[in-house]
């Protein structure tokens, strides 16, 4: 249980922060900080900034270009100021928080591992963790190198849509997948989208190695369950609880996070 609230606090705290990209990052550039500002209930606010480059060649244009910089504000100095600007509320970015990436990042509109993008190493122990998870599905005397990770944050209604993961080039390698928070059900189907799949639970603490078989299956995540007695997080809730973590517990009651790491080469 204690494991489990430590990746949960580091999931939402440290895996968003750039240079780790989430899914807020298309449209406000990379945020810092947004469970803190969500505690302090600030609001991220849009500034405008035009700037007038001119081109040195004949020929071309004066360009005139905006760049948008976003930055989180005190809500009663967002409001005050009025401007025309738009704002959002931290908490609802963090309700809207669906994915980030640690390790290599993964370019989803590309669907591909971008090399080049700046990023961190995976964190030690979290390392640690996938390679001794890893070990019994991984080739004899081969070591699992965890380069990527993908974390997903679902909320009520949320849903991971039948999928496959092949941008990895060895599929000998397992994924290492660990699933926080509410319970939900994991859908694992077959090598075609037509096969049936197998309904199962995934509960908080779960590991699911997709390795073998498995690893070329499609699978996804139609549900999870918030209320008491469907989530299944009595134990996790009373420890951060104790810890004083009360944000953590006002968040992990209504989601689910799962951590997957991946050997991407
Ligand atoms: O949330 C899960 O349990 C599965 C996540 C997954 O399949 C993925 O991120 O590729
Ligand atoms: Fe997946």
């Amino acid at each position: 249980i204690e494991e489990q609230c430590h990746w949960i606090r580091e999931s939402l705290t440290s895996f968003p922060e750039p240079p780790n990209r989430t899914n807020h990052n298309a449209i406000y550039g990379p945020i810092h900080e947004l469970f803190d500002a969500t505690i302090e209930r600030k609001v991220l606010v849009e500034e405008e900034n035009a700037i007038t480059s001119f081109a040195s060649e004949p020929g071309c244009f004066e360009r005139k270009e905006s760049t948008r910089r976003w930055r989180f504000s005190e809500e009663n100095s967002a409001r005050l100021r009025g401007n025309g600007g738009k704002s959002v509320l931290a908490s609802v970015l963090l309700r809207k928080l669906r994915w980030s990436t640690l390790g290599l990042q993964f370019d989803w509109s590309k669907r591909n591992y971008d090399v080049s993008l700046p990023h961190n190493k995976i964190p030690d122990a979290l390392c640690e963790l996938a390679k001794q998870m890893a070990a019994t599905a991984m080739p004899t005397g081969e070591e699992f190198k965890p380069e990527a990770a993908i974390v997903n944050y679902f909320g009520l209604g949320d849903t991971l849509g039948g999928h496959l993961d092949d941008m990895e080039a060895d599929w000998s390698r397992p994924i290492v997948s660990m699933s926080l928070g509410c319970k939900a059900i994991f859908l694992l189907g077959g090598k075609s989208r037509e096969d049936v799949p197998v309904a199962m639970f995934l509960r908080s603490g779960d590991i699911v190695l997709m390795a073998g078989e498995a690893r070329e299956c499609f699978h996804g995540v139609p549900r999870i369950f918030t209320d008491k007695e469907g989530a299944e997080i009595d134990p996790l809730e009373s420890h951060l609880l104790h810890e004083g973590n009360n944000h953590f517990v006002d968040y992990i009651r209504s989601s689910r996070i799962n951590i997957n790491i991946r050997q991407v080469f």
